[in-house]
């Protein structure tokens, strides 16, 4: 039942009333700014794949965005040592069981988006985890089974957002290719962001 059937009053629903998926996580703060500032260093010395609109790194294992698997035969080689720093954090701090082994690190110009999807289920386990670097936007989620079901996740510069559950497998995320975001009846506008977003890969 979707919750404006459950509360027929309640006709447009403010993001504070909207009801977050069940296994979404937010942790503001996770990367100090000293440290987000080095990690873009680190990520804008390193080689950008331009085969997509937005400009994306690959790291532990290549992705296939057409054919939407992973194989051994895509090993890229171990993460790198920044990746690899986060990589045992979350798993020492229990978000992951084991640490992930994929990072995809993605860059979004002001405009910029991501398509309404779900991580492929097939190459990769439960949890998935994305750090903001350098500007704050808002990821929309969808809830599949009902898309009147939305709630918008604010992702502040430094935040980590965990996904796992229905967050992960029953609600599709996106972000708008747009050039600010609404905030609290105010627009916010967006700089250049950079998310590392870290995987286990099913093999
Ligand atoms: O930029 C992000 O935080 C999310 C990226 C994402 O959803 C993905 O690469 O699957
Ligand atoms: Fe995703």
């Amino acid at each position: 039942m979707s919750y404006s059937l459950f509360n027929p009053l309640e006709v447009s629903l403010s993001q504070t009333e909207a009801i977050a998926p069940i296994g979404l996580r937010y942790l503001p703060e996770y990367v100090s700014t000293r440290l987000e500032d080095r990690l873009l260093d680190l990520i804008d010395a390193a080689p950008w794949l331009g085969d997509l609109k937005r400009r994306v790194q690959h790291y532990g294992y290549r992705y296939d965005y057409k054919s939407r698997r992973i194989d051994r035969s895509m090993y890229l080689g171990p993460l790198p040592h920044w990746c690899e720093y986060y990589a045992q954090k979350f798993a020492e701090e229990g978000v992951f069981r084991s640490p992930p082994d994929q990072v995809i690190i993605n860059e979004y110009l002001p405009g910029q988006g991501i398509a309404p999807h779900i991580d492929c289920t097939p190459c990769f386990e439960d949890t998935i985890v994305s750090l903001s670097l350098g500007s704050a936007c808002v990821m929309n989620f969808t809830n599949l089974a009902d898309p009147t079901q939305h709630y918008n996740q604010l992702l502040e510069r430094g935040s980590a957002v965990v996904l796992q559950h229905a967050a992960r497998f029953e609600w599709q995320h996106g972000i708008k290719p747009l050039k600010s975001d609404p905030v609290n009846g105010q627009r916010l506008p967006r700089q250049r962001r950079v998310s590392l977003t870290f995987r286990k890969v099913k093999l």
